[in-house]
């Protein structure tokens, strides 16, 4: 429980660091309402940047959660974990899924923002403004966006996690591990655990986001100028 909890900190740090950036590089001023497109692209931005962080994070994340299912215990602890992949094959050992995290969080976390910010603005009374929306509305918000992410997600992040926990001989190409689903399990295969990622996506990303906009207001309220 620990490393996950100390890894979703600066995960979320950086989502939304690498999506007001995205914003910031499309505005012309501060102030520019930018479109649907243009929020999915900054969403994009943000899956981008984050997968510097997320993809080791999710390498020993899984492993060791392979590790829980079986009897070899191999790894003490993520930080073990992180110290012998380094060892056998330094950072590319840590990097392993870098192509299917970013086919995986760039759409979704474009998704993930997009939906969001549309959901935000149909909820807005008409001459009412965004940022007056009730509580009860943002957590609405941020579960349907926690939802549509994945939507998209869940795909790739099943690829994704075999991949990074099979062994390194086991794949050549992204595309074999795709295609093995395919033959064993079918297009079925490809949205395992949708069930158990559904009934977390609501509350998590409920609440996630209301932490985002309520530390906003507590950050301009601060720094009225800033
Ligand atoms: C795939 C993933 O980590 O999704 C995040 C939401 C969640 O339920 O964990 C969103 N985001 C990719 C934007 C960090």
């Amino acid at each position: 429980m620990g490393a996950p909890l100390a890894g979703v900190t600066p995960i979320m740090a950086m989502t939304f660091f690498g999506f007001s950036l995205g914003k910031k590089l499309q505005q012309t001023h501060p102030q520019e309402k930018l479109r649907a497109h243009q929020v999915f692209i900054a969403g994009g931005l943000s899956g981008l940047c984050t997968a510097i962080i997320v993809v080791p994070a999710e390498r020993i994340k899984c492993l060791l959660q392979a590790q829980a299912n079986s009897a070899q215990k191999r790894f003490s602890g993520p930080v073990d974990c992180a110290r012998q992949l380094f060892q056998e094959m330094g950072l590319r050992s840590l990097y392993r899924g870098t192509v299917l995290t970013l086919l995986r969080d760039i759409p979704a976390t474009g998704v993930y923002f997009m939906s969001y910010e549309l959901m935000k603005e149909k909820m807005t009374p008409h001459g009412g403004r965004v940022s007056d929306l009730s509580v009860a509305r943002i957590l609405l918000a941020g579960g349907v966006a926690g939802i549509c992410n994945w939507i998209v997600a869940i795909p790739m992040d099943v690829l994704k996690s075999r991949f990074q926990t099979a062994p390194e001989s086991r794949y050549r190409r992204v595309a074999d591990v795709f295609r093995e689903v395919l033959r064993d399990e079918g297009p079925r295969g490809l949205y395992k655990g949708f069930t158990a990622a559904m009934l977390r996506a609501f509350p998590a990303n409920a609440a996630c986001f209301l932490g985002f906009e309520v530390s906003m207001k507590f950050l301009n309220w601060l720094f009225p100028d800033g």
